[in-house]
């Protein structure tokens, strides 16, 4: 069996890469960067390392890469595959699209190539769903008409914290033990063989919002006010109590919207989030505020694991404080070495607070949580480290 995966960072290697090869899959990492694609060829192995009192490592061989830039060569590879798999990040969907569209395109040619299977793996509701967008917009009208009965696009949640790497070797990997990986059975092609370590589910939905709206929520609220007290990583951020007492806070308020919407058990969800404070604080990781505060236009956008959770913990009558607290620091999150930190601190000098608000998050002016979220940052004016 055959993998691609688009995208040899640390989630790739980390864990899609050791979990297909698991089971059994060949996998040929795409990457645009060319040192990490010629060292994947040379040794056709990495490393990857527990982040616990072991640190326990697994050899993962049998690997190859492609630049990304070798569009024939991408092609050519999605269309010998059964499985593609991504994690580049939600906005670089858009630029692999052609590639994947180029390959499903190959495959409709031959009569012997049997159904492809196309799993995004990013921190996004609908992912694959909207990469499907992107790949359908590449294809020839015949080919379009087509694709349906070739290549399948199931929605899919991914959960592990893999830091920014700290080794020499490039390709070395420490990742947290805890891993959570979550499929959408309904949208795959009958008798797809299932990879080992997934969790298979008729409906995503619920498991995707619990993920992003707990783990990727508490974890920003952990970046944004960690970086504001000029704290470098989320382990020191986190043994601040009060921090650690906001990120609580901000996970309660969307267990309480959770719970609601889709029936999850509050003692155990009580529990789940107990579970994320102890993976956050893992004194075996060392995680940047800057990784997980990364991108704030895309982690302030109205869908995303701030503001989405805010509108429907607003439209059922349940507490935000916490939320607007959250995106009041994430407003000021101006960290130079991050583009959309930096165009949206540009906006705020620019435009005001208002404007850039009703732009980025979507909240029309007059909405209630609009006039929060200006309170809430005049109130955190006071208190953040001078940089
Ligand atoms: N790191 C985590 O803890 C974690 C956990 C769950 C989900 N995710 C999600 O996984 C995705 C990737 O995150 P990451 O932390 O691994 O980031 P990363 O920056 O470590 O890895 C992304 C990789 O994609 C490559 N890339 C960029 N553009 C490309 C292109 N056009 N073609 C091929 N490769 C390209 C980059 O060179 C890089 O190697 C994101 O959506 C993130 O939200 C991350
Ligand atoms: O990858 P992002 O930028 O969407 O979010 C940063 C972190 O919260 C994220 O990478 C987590 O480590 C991960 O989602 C844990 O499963």
């Amino acid at each position: 069996m055959k993998a691609v995966h688009f995208g040899a960072g640390n989630i790739g290697l980390g864990f899609i890469g050791l979990l297909l090869s698991r089971s059994g899959y060949e996998v040929r990492f795409v990457d645009i960067d060319a040192e990490r694609v010629a060292l994947l060829n040379e040794r056709g192995a990495y490393r990857v390392t527990l982040a616990d009192e072991k640190a326990e490592t697994t050899v993962v061989s049998g690997v190859s890469a492609i630049d990304g830039k070798d569009a024939e060569s991408v092609a050519r590879a999605v269309a010998e595959a059964d499985l593609v798999t991504t994690a580049v990040g939600p906005n670089v969907l858009r630029f692999i699209a052609e590639n994947i569209a180029r390959g499903i395109e190959l495959r409709l040619a031959d009569e012997k190539a049997g159904p492809l299977v196309v799993i995004a793996c990013e921190n996004a509701i609908g992912a694959s769903t909207d990469l499907k967008k992107h790949v359908y917009g590449f294809l020839s009208p015949d080919a379009r008409a087509r694709a349906g009965e070739a290549a399948f696009f199931p929605d899919a949640a991914v959960d592990r914290i893999v830091p920014l790497q700290q080794h020499d070797d490039k390709l070395q990997v420490t990742v947290e033990p805890f891993y959570e990986w979550v499929v959408d059975r309904s949208a795959l092609p009958e008798g797809f063989p299932e990879l080992e370590g997934v969790h298979y589910v008729d409906r995503l939905e619920p498991y995707i919002e619990r993920k992003l709206f707990t783990v990727n929520t508490g974890h920003c609220c952990a970046a944004y006010h960690g970086y504001r007290k000029g704290y470098a990583t989320i382990q020191e951020a986190m043994r601040d109590e009060e921090v650690a007492a906001k990120v609580r806070g901000a996970m309660n308020e969307t267990g309480a919207v959770l719970t609601r919407l889709h029936g999850f058990d509050e003692t155990e969800h009580g529990s789940y989030i107990d579970k994320i404070v102890e993976r956050f604080r893992n004194p075996h990781l060392t995680d940047e505020v800057v990784r997980v505060g990364r991108s704030p236009l895309r982690k302030l956008a109205p869908n995303d694991r701030l503001v989405r959770p805010a509108r429907l913990a607003y439209e059922l009558g349940l507490e935000t404080a916490q939320l607007m607290d959250a995106i009041a620091a994430a407003l000021r999150f101006d960290y130079a070495g991050d583009a959309e930190a930096v165009e949206l601190q540009m906006s705020i000098r620019g435009q005001g607070l208002s404007k850039t608000l009703v732009r980025y998050t979507g909240l029309p002016a007059d909405h209630p949580l609009h006039a929060a979220i200006l309170a809430a940052y005049g109130a955190s004016a006071q208190g953040g480290v001078a940089r």
